[in-house]
């Protein structure tokens, strides 16, 4: 799990964190009726890291993304590029975007459009064909940009990104629209330029797409980090089990909840009708236990998947409860 902000060798100078959001509040509407987009959100991105910010609708993740571009100001709290501000941090050229929508223009071509963005950048001199070709679209150099698909215009804003080649590229769920094959090959592109040491934070909904090209994932629910680690820590948070068994009554029912609770492992506790579903890292000293000392029946254990254990962290889902908020203070720390 991520807890510093700084990383240091013995010798070395702290090194200045790619990106650093500290107590980041963004509100918008009225007094009487306000939204709170970003809620209290704290973290820290150091060079090099390839980064998912993954989260349901509504997040908080594009408010967020905005007010690292400058293009929103926070209520509360600061947003360091770089050890800078956002605005100064991009008029060095050094953090870039890749937007879901917008940006181009549909009647010139694809190298027209990459040498409009060098000369938006004072770099008239640059020539589009390597920028392409690191985005993949060399080929269709020559292609009206109204006539590319989608996941060819998403490459396209890519290779625009990089023409000031950033430090930082920001990707706000990039393959949104993307079929399978175009997602893949995106990703290669992306994975390919942040091999050369690129910080790169992108925003998913996709777990697996967090899983497959991120090297740390930032779990993000109502404004705020639920949880934050390695690929390999957020799935083992999907490692336990899920026991559910039904039971004749209601009495018999409440009794085994309050009973199951006390085992050890135990994460969380519902009761859905008359079955109990029981969270936890211990599947079979629970099914023993119901089964042998309760009046349960139709037993059933199921293992879980990265996609209810972020439900369960984001106590969004119908699996939520209060007992499923305490795993995520543990992942939750203060200062990433
Ligand atoms: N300009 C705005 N005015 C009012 N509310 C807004 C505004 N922008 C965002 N919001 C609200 O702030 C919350 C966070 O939105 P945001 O777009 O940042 O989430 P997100 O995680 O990017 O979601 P998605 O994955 O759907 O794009 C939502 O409730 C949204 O409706």
């Amino acid at each position: 799990m991520h807890t510093t902000t700084t990383a240091t060798v013995p010798g070395a100078l702290p090194r200045t964190p790619a990106l650093a959001l500290r107590g980041l509040h963004k509100t918008f509407g009225s007094p009487s009726a306000t939204v709170r987009a970003v809620d209290g959100l704290d973290l820290t991105i150091m060079p090099g890291e390839v980064v998912a910010f993954l989260g349901p609708n509504g997040a908080g993740k594009t408010t967020t993304i905005d007010m690292v571009l400058g293009l929103a100001e926070p209520s509360a709290g600061t947003v360091q590029v770089f050890g800078q501000s956002p605005a100064d941090a991009i008029a060095a050229g050094r953090v870039a975007a890749v937007m879901q929508t917008g940006g181009l223009l549909r009647d010139i071509t694809v190298a027209e459009t990459v040498e409009l963005t060098a000369a938006l950048f004072g770099r008239k001199d640059a020539k589009p064909h390597p920028f392409l070709e690191r985005a993949g679209i060399a080929d269709i150099a020559g292609r009206m940009v109204g006539k590319c698909s989608g996941g060819q215009q998403q490459r396209l804003r890519f290779a625009m990104a990089l023409v000031s080649e950033p430090d930082l590229l920001l990707l706000d769920e990039p393959t949104t629209g993307m079929d399978v094959e175009g997602r893949r090959d995106f990703w290669a592109s992306i994975r390919e330029d942040a091999a050369r040491g690129r910080t790169v934070v992108f925003a998913t909904h996709y777990l697996e797409e967090a899983d497959a090209y991120a090297d740390r994932i930032v779990l993000v629910a109502h404004g705020r980090v639920v949880a934050d680690g390695s690929a390999a820590e957020i799935k083992k948070l999907a490692s336990g089990r899920t026991v559910t068994a039904a039971f004749p009554d209601a009495t018999h029912l409440g009794a085994a909840a309050d009973a199951v609770r006390a085992l050890p492992g135990v994460e969380q506790v519902d009761t859905r009708g008359l079955r109990l579903v029981v969270r936890g890292a211990d599947s079979d000293a629970v099914a023993r236990y119901l089964l042998t000392g309760t009046s349960a029946h139709d037993l059933e254990v199921t293992a879980e998947n990265l996609e209810e254990a972020f439900v369960a962290l984001t106590g969004d889902g119908p699996h939520a409860s209060a007992a499923s908020h305490q795993t995520a203070p543990a992942l939750d720390g203060a200062d990433r």
